[in-house]
């Protein structure tokens, strides 16, 4: 059986908060496969739409439907914020949790645990007190804690904001290693080069509206509305 896809479909969907309609109304079916970049300037509405598709935001309005029951889908999902959520445990522990939580047989932990730690460059800091890492260590940490279990989809909500090129190189090396061997990635970002480095397709947010969306090349050499162009040319787009 094709596995279906683990990302409910909205349709007129709105998300108010005091009294401020900060999403919609949005339709939105995403395809199974992809690595769609969510784009758009502060304040659009990325980060609220993300945790609809999350399953984690409420709905003032409309419909969110999942294919699958929801709570199935949600554990296959993985979600990783702007700034990483670490344990004040050690780098091994940090990376064993999500596996204990699954009731992994402790020799398979171990064996994750090492190989995580190498793809990530913290094997030799498997001992190391976590909060104490730099930033870019952190955010690859937190990553490849939402990674081990193998999940069908993860959002992203800017990785990379405030990591130096390298940090930001290796997390995107990982990004890509991990849609191509089959996750569903949707990940926000302000970067447009990282969006262009890394995008299938892309929606383009504007005042909690879906303004334009399209697959990557089209949304980068022919974007179609004037706020579009003018966000691609750098300008400031409210
Ligand atoms: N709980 C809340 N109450 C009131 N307004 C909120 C609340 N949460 C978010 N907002 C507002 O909704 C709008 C969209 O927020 P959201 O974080 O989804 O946008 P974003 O595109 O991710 O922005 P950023 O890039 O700055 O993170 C913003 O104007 C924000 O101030």
């Amino acid at each position: 059986m094709v596995s279906q896809v683990k990302i409910p479909t909205l349709t007129d969907a709105v998300v108010r908060k005091r009294g401020k309609t900060i999403i919609g109304p949005v339709d939105l079916a995403l395809p199974r496969d992809g690595f769609t970049i969510l784009l758009g300037p502060n304040g659009s509405g990325k980060t609220t739409l993300l945790r609809l598709l999350h399953g984690v935001e409420r709905l003032s309005a409309g419909q969110l439907t999942w294919a699958t029951s929801e709570a199935l889908a949600r554990a296959r999902q993985a979600y990783v914020f702007q700034s990483p959520t670490i344990l004040r445990r050690t780098v091994a522990q940090n990376l064993a949790y999500p596996l204990q939580l699954v009731k992994t047989p402790k020799a398979e932990i171990a064996a994750q645990v090492a190989d995580w730690a190498a793809r990530i460059g913290l094997d030799g800091a498997l001992e190391r007190y976590a909060p104490r890492l730099s930033g870019g260590e952190k955010q690859k940490l937190a990553l490849a804690r939402a990674l081990i279990r193998k999940p069908e989809v993860l959002f992203l909500d800017e990785p990379s904001a405030n990591l130096d090129g390298r940090a930001t190189r290796e997390i995107e090396a990982l990004l890509i290693a991990t849609h191509q061997q089959g996750t569903r990635i949707v990940m926000a970002t302000h970067d447009l080069g990282q969006a262009r480095r890394l995008a299938s397709d892309v929606l383009f947010m504007l005042r909690g509206r879906i303004h334009e969306r399209g697959q990557a090349p089209e949304i980068f050499n022919a974007p179609e509305t004037p706020q579009l162009r003018a966000f691609l040319d750098g300008d400031i787009v409210e």
